[in-house]
């Protein structure tokens, strides 16, 4: 084969594998392993890897601005044209320790809830609880990135990510994690966020540079855990425990099921609507 078979327009036309692609991953600790050492040239000379909030990067691939994004599971569910790409993925089956709901009051009677402004999968998920389990439908605020919980006067505060993990819980009636929940109330994982695109991507190697970063996350968990934990305010102990014992990163079988009975319950509870999108990547 000759040396310049990538450029042959006949093997490798230029409208497809040559297309740059903009790629949105979360800015927290659990998503370190799904990007670590991420190399758009693989991709296509240009595409870029860019980091932001949950909400932000729903947003952004949903307006065109991303081609691919890490983005909160009940936007997939919700957003008919978005399609999952790829089985890496950020899930527990049970506690995940980073996505927890805090009362000030028995949940039997919150009547306003602030939910954390990065999240859309965990906001529905803290609804289908408290829905589910108590009748509960309370009045929501959104909490500010930059806001804690003291800045919030709600019955119930939802936070997500590294902040979650770094709250003295003594003050509260009561904490929720909501991966334990979810397991507790249906035996299964939950899904938190996955890979997901709007328009077909031009060929197959984004989603083998995405698995492929991912397992090589997996294996490089305690150093991302010394690079990652002095910043966060976490011991490099405990982010290695989050890593591999929390977190999930294989859209599984049984991750499959927990997103399927998410998107039911979410239609019971009246966030989404029947027969929406596919679950199925
Ligand atoms: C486990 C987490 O999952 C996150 C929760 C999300 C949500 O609630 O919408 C979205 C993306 C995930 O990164 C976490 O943030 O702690």
């Amino acid at each position: 084969m000759s040396t310049d078979a990538p450029h042959n327009p006949q093997q490798f036309p230029a409208e497809t594998a040559l297309t740059p692609l903009r790629v949105g991953a979360v800015n927290y600790l659990n998503s370190k392993p799904l990007v670590e050492g991420f190399d758009g040239s693989r991709v296509a000379e240009g595409t870029r890897l860019s980091f932001d909030l949950p909400s932000r990067l729903a947003d952004a691939l949903a307006a065109g601005r991303l081609d691919v994004a890490l983005v909160p599971v009940f936007e997939a569910l919700r957003q008919p044209g978005h399609k999952i790409v790829s089985d890496a993925c950020v899930a527990s089956r049970g506690p995940v320790r980073s996505v927890k709901l805090y009362f000030r009051t028995e949940p039997a009677r919150v009547r306003r809830l602030a939910l954390d402004e990065g999240s859309r999968t965990s906001a529905a998920l803290s609804r289908v609880l408290l829905g589910r389990r108590l009748g509960v439908e309370p009045e929501r605020t959104s909490l500010p990135l930059g806001s804690g919980l003291a800045d919030a006067d709600a019955d119930a505060v939802l936070l997500i990510g590294d902040r979650a993990m770094l709250q003295d819980e003594a003050p509260f009636h009561t904490v929720w994690d909501l991966g334990a929940e979810w397991l507790a109330e249906t035996g299964l994982p939950f899904v938190f966020a996955c890979w997901c695109v709007r328009t077909p991507l031009p060929d197959g190697s984004l989603v083998k540079e995405l698995e492929r970063c991912r397992d090589r996350g997996l294996d490089s968990v305690e150093a991302i855990a010394q690079r990652e934990a002095p910043a966060l305010g976490l011991t490099v102990e405990e982010s290695v425990e989050y890593l591999s014992q929390n977190l999930k990163f294989r859209l599984g079988p049984q991750e499959r099921q927990g997103l399927a009975r998410f998107r039911t319950e979410c239609e019971k509870q009246g966030l989404l609507a029947p027969n929406g999108a596919a679950v199925d990547g």
